[in-house]
């Protein structure tokens, strides 16, 4: 999320008010309107009836296009508040014989309309109430000026204070919300990573491959290591010191390729490197320059001395032909096979097999004898 659909949250919230702000306009408006007297001439009427006719014109916009984009709401709330200033300016000189009620119910009204609708906006809320309270404080003309006040102050005080909580909880909601989607973010890339190596997993080099293959760019390899003759030592050295030879191992593969080729532990002792955007020239020489830098770590491994006396790794590469990484996969596992097949310690390209086998090269199986 992001914070925009919280955004198109409050957006929503916002539309709700003001059609309801609208439609408490059109209620009161018809209603004074209709009680208007045949002693209240039409300019008196005037002010209810166009709140009345803008409200319904701008509430049926809203109805009949819910996409529509709402940014007037304090522009809509200080007109329809002008106006109710107006109606009561004009009816006040009719109502004389309840005069101090009449100016009372016409502010707690308007305030009433401003509350329900406007609550969470502060701004709309004083461009909406303070025209009448202007026009009631004058028209009271110090009658009744403490009372007047208080009805008055009482709402604004209170509705201030409601809106500074309002904006606290939406500032912290907001906060809380961007650290979940960090905590998520964070937590989907730990789990793409090897936890021992800190290289990408399987689920990592999937996620990796996708996005490189829908690029539909540049030519790519697969490239298979495999620690020769782990497990003896292991069975040496211990799985503790195996654990560090195989974080010292992923280090120099790491180094050796380019930040954009991307480095996965594949299995135990087994790494998947996908070089991108490579030509076959360069890919065999990052491919032997790993095996190069892993023989240059020195790891000791007294296993078998003719081969070597340090920890070695075979390597089998294959181009990635179109999307189809299996067979990529295939192929590069093949020439690993074989690597280990002919001593170890050394890298072997598919494509170099296929070549020297051309006779044979109808039936790759036949490339081997056995198969892994
Ligand atoms: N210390 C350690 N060892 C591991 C880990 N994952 C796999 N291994 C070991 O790697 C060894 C792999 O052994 P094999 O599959 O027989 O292969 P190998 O001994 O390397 O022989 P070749 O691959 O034929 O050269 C096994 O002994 C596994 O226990 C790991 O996370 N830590």
């Amino acid at each position: 999320m992001q914070t925009k659909i919280y955004d198109e949250l409050l957006n929503s919230k916002r539309r709700l008010s003001l059609m309801l702000f609208l439609f408490l306009n059109i209620v009161t408006a018809l209603f004074l309107s209709l009680r208007a007297t045949s002693h209240t001439p039409l300019t008196a009427c005037a002010p209810t009836l166009l709140i009345a006719i803008f409200s319904v014109a701008l509430l049926a916009r809203l109805l009949i296009n819910p996409a529509a984009q709402i940014q007037r709401l304090n522009s809509v709330a200080l007109f329809t508040g002008l106006l109710w200033a107006w109606h009561i300016f004009s009816r006040y000189h009719y109502q004389f014989y309840i005069a101090d009620n009449y100016l009372l119910v016409a502010l707690v009204s308007v305030f009433f309309i401003s509350a329900i609708a406007l609550g969470d906006h502060l701004l709309a809320f004083c461009l909406h109430a303070l025209p009448t309270a202007a026009t009631v404080l004058i028209l009271d003309a110090g009658r009744n000026t403490l009372l007047m006040l208080f009805t008055v102050t009482l709402p604004l005080v209170g509705f201030t204070l409601h809106h500074l909580m309002l904006r606290r909880l939406d500032n912290f909601t907001r906060r809380l919300l961007s650290q979940l989607y960090a905590e998520k973010e964070s937590y989907s890339d730990l789990s793409m990573l090897d936890p021992l190596t800190g290289l990408y997993n399987r689920r990592g080099l999937t996620n990796r491959l996708q996005s490189i293959l829908e690029k539909h760019s540049g030519s790519h390899f697969v490239l298979l290591l495999d620690i020769d003759n782990f497990k003896a030592y292991n069975d040496n050295y211990g799985h503790t010191m195996g654990d560090q030879a195989l974080i010292r191992v992923s280090t120099a593969i790491r180094d050796a390729v380019r930040s954009r080729d991307v480095v996965t532990r594949f299995g135990g002792e087994e790494f998947l490197v996908l070089l991108t955007n490579v030509n076959e020239t360069i890919a065999m020489q990052l491919a032997e320059r790993i095996r190069q830098y892993v023989v240059n770590l020195e790891i000791s491994h007294r296993f078998n001395d003719k081969v070597s006396t340090h920890v070695t790794l075979s390597a089998g590469i294959a181009p990635l032909e179109g999307d189809d990484f299996n067979t990529a996969l295939t192929n590069a596992d093949r020439a690993l096979y074989l690597a280990k097949n002919q001593g170890r310690n050394m890298l072997l390209s598919w494509q170099d097999l296929m070549n020297s086998t051309q006779p044979q090269a109808a039936d790759p199986q036949n490339v081997f004898t056995g198969g892994k």
